[in-house]
This record gives structure tokens, sequence and C-alpha cells, in this order.
């Protein structure tokens, strides 16, 4: 699985993969990733990428010219990749798009754009979808196709450590993490759960899936719609309801 970026500003998505777990997926050759500067595409007398929008008003847009020539460029170098378009138009981003994304044969071509937006021509004769990280105005597309590249890297076959099966386990997913300590035991006068000391990992795992659906339910109950109650949770649930009603 190959990533090649589109930007205008190659070193911040560099900077990224060079990184931890992102790095080290790359130096193990288990992703190929790469960026491509819109800029090294404008052949013309400025070297300019943007130009002011027909119809008038504020802003500039970004050249078709330019990413045309960017993305040709980067499908060269593969035989059946995938151009999608990081935009607050997009369709949201999820943990179940990112597990899809991980398990593609093509390679990927994000193109992150700058300034109000890119040319529609481009959209209209190169993007095969559009990708949203959420609603909130942003200054360009480079976050965006750093958050998602690193959702789908780390689900990449070889790339987590320990049971990384788990990860793709769509029945895992759509639950807070449980709580997380580690030493001291005391710190600040406060003490980790007994249960978590105790060795005993049948007990420890009930209380993570406890501490687990405990904050799901009070910060994101949202989540359940994604995935409702399992049987063993719904247990959990008997248990603290029959305990409330003492
Ligand atoms: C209604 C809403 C969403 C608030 C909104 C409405 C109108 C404009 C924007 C906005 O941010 N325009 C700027 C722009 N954003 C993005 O690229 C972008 C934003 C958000 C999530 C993203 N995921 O990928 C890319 C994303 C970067 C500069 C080039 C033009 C796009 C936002």
């Amino acid at each position: 699985m190959k990533f090649t970026v589109l930007t205008l500003f190659p070193e911040m998505v560099d900077a990224f993969f060079s990184h931890g777990m992102i790095a080290r997926a790359i130096e193990n050759e288990l992703v190929k990733a790469s960026t491509v500067n819109i800029r090294d595409f404008a052949f013309n007398r400025h070297n300019s990428v943007d130009d002011r929008p027909y119809g008038g008003g504020c802003g500039m847009v970004m050249r078709p010219e330019p990413l045309f020539a960017a993305i040709h460029e980067a499908k060269r170098f593969s035989s059946d990749s995938r151009v999608i378009l990081m935009s607050p138009q997009g369709a949201p981003f999820d943990q179940a798009r990112a597990v899809d994304m991980a398990s593609s044969s093509q390679d990927f071509v994000f193109v992150c754009g700058r300034y109000e937006g890119i040319d529609e021509r481009v959209f209209l004769s190169c993007v095969d979808e559009e990708l949203s990280i959420g609603d909130y105005v942003m200054t360009g597309g480079e976050l965006a196709a750093m958050v998602i590249m690193d959702a789908v890297i780390r689900l990449v076959p070889g790339v987590l450590g320990g049971d990384a099966s788990a990860e793709l386990d769509s029945f895992r997913n759509n639950r807070l993490e449980h709580a997380h300590y580690t030493r001291p035991s005391v710190y600040n006068g406060m003490s980790v759960p007994d249960v978590l000391l105790s060795g005993n990992h049948e007990k420890i795992e009930k209380w993570r899936q406890s501490s687990s659906l405990k904050r799901t339910l009070l910060k994101r109950p949202d989540l359940f719609d994604k995935r409702p109650f399992s049987s063993e949770e719904k247990d959990i649930l008997k248990k603290w309801y029959h305990e409330m009603e003492q």
C-alpha cells in the first residue's frame, strides 16, 4: 500500500512520516509513503499555483494545471490508485472507513487543498472520492491527510504489535478505552485499583470491560448506536441496576 500526498507544504507531511509507529511502518516497508509538492508542477511564468476566482469574490482558487499534472505524476508510479480529495464536503471519515482502507489493495493519492479550494474541473476529472475529518474550518487539507493516514497505517498488517487482529474486529471498536494505570502504585495519595494488582486476569478483564462501558455510557453514548450492547455488557448493566436498586 502506497500513500502519495499532494500538497503545497510537503515538510508538514514529511515530518509526520518521520516519527513513531508511522516512521517504523515505512522503514519496515509495510507501507510506502511520499509527498509531492504541487508547486513543482506550476510551469507558468510566476510558478503560481493559485489565481483569482472567476465570478469575483475574495480569496484565491488553486489552479487546475499544476494539480492535474501533479495527480498524473503521482498516478504514474502505481498501477491502481485512488485519488481522494481532503474536503469539508467529503464523506465523514471514521474507524469503519479506516478498516476498509487498510485492507484495500489500491494505492492512495491524497490531494490537500489550500486557499479557498481547488478548481472544480480537477475534482470532476481526477478525484475518485472526497473525505472529511470533521465539521470545522481549517486552513488546509494536510492535517486531514495525516489524521486519515495515521488511522489507516496503524491497521496495516504488521504495523501494530501484539493482537493486532483485535483492532480490526469492529466488534471491539466503538467503545472508549478503559482507564489506564502504571507505576507508581500510589501517586499524589491516589492508589491504583486493587484488582489491577491482583494478577487475576479474569477479574481484571471484567474490570476493564466495566470501565470501558461506564466511560462510553457517560462520555459517548452515541457510540452505542454504531454497535449495540454485547451480552456481556448487558450482564454488567443488569448487575449495576440491581446494585443501584439496593
Ligand atoms: C462546514 C465546514 C466543514 C465548517 C466548512 C465549510 C466551508 C469551508 C470549510 C473549510 O474548512 N474550508 C477550508 C478547507 N478545509 C478543508 O480542507 C477541510 C475542512 C474540514 C474537514 C476536512 N477534512 O478534510 C479536509 C477538510 C481548507 C483549504 C482549502 C479549502 C477547504 C469548512
